[in-house]
């Protein structure tokens, strides 16, 4: 199968501080990959040189396909509806103005939220924000999405449900995914491998596969499997180094 992204011998360092040293994996095309580590560890500076935010100092990075990333803050603006905040991330220029508003009142209503296009961020909840930044993140139909800790502001029901969301949003469009988090759940629920990283300058320390889990919060809380699979984690995340 082709990869998504292929990551060989990266390294990289701020000024002269070495952050990551001799990173190397490949994520296959509709695979959902989620990043644990240590805080600082340099798990969101990995996630800014796939999105070629920053260049890798060492070793190579590809990504077959346009990658699209999504923050922990919405970084929506403000004095711009919902509706034209997210067609204004449409980099389809030959498209018509009714055209595109027509694909993101669309996106929208796909995302179960089309009650909020035409408000502003500010009348919006943070987990409704959230969404709208997810479908700005989408509207250009990306084959790589990037989660920064992206449900990390809201609280836990918010959370729990925007988690859902993406999961159900991934079973009908199965785009490639990397998620950098700190919440172990949400790693389990939303991906078919972990890696977790070592401390700086950081390298790939553990992969794990994630065997098929519940799909709903009860009994995913419930699990014997879940709850063996969570202390293995971090078991393996305190003797990290
Ligand atoms: N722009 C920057 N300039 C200099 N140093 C930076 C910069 N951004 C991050 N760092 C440092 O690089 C290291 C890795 O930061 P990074 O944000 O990638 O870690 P992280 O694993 O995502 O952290 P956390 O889990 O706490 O969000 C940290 O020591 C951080 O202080």
């Amino acid at each position: 199968m082709e990869n998504c992204i292929e990551i060989s011998d990266l390294g990289f360092a701020y000024e002269t501080r070495p952050v990551l040293a001799n990173v190397n994996f490949a994520l296959k095309r509709s695979e959902s990959l989620a990043i644990l580590g240590q805080s600082g560890c340099g798990k969101s500076t990995l996630l800014r040189l796939i999105h070629q935010l920053l260049p890798p100092d060492d070793g190579t990075i590809h990504v077959n396909g346009q990658s699209s990333i999504l923050f922990q803050d919405d970084r929506l603006l403000p004095w711009r509806t919902c509706l034209d905040n997210v067609g204004l991330a449409l980099t389809r220029q030959s498209l018509t103005r009714p055209a595109k508003t027509e694909q993101t009142t669309a996106l929208f209503e796909k995302l179960r939220i089309p009650e909020v296009c035409h408000q502003y961020p500010h009348a919006l909840s943070g987990g409704m924000r959230q969404r709208v930044a997810l479908a700005r993140a989408l509207i250009n139909q990306p084959d790589l999405l990037l989660l920064d800790e992206p449900f990390a502001a809201v609280d836990h029901f918010t959370r729990q449900a925007l988690i859902v969301e993406l999961h159900q949003l991934r079973q009908t469009n199965p785009v490639s995914m990397v998620l950098v988090t700190h919440n172990i759940d949400e790693a389990l629920f939303l991906s078919d491998r972990i890696l977790i990283l070592g401390n700086m300058p950081t390298s790939v320390q553990h992969s794990v596969e994630i065997p098929e889990l519940p799909t709903d919060w009860q009994s995913f809380y419930r699990s014997k499997e879940v709850a063996s699979i969570k202390v293995d984690i971090l078991s393996t995340l305190e003797t990290v180094q």
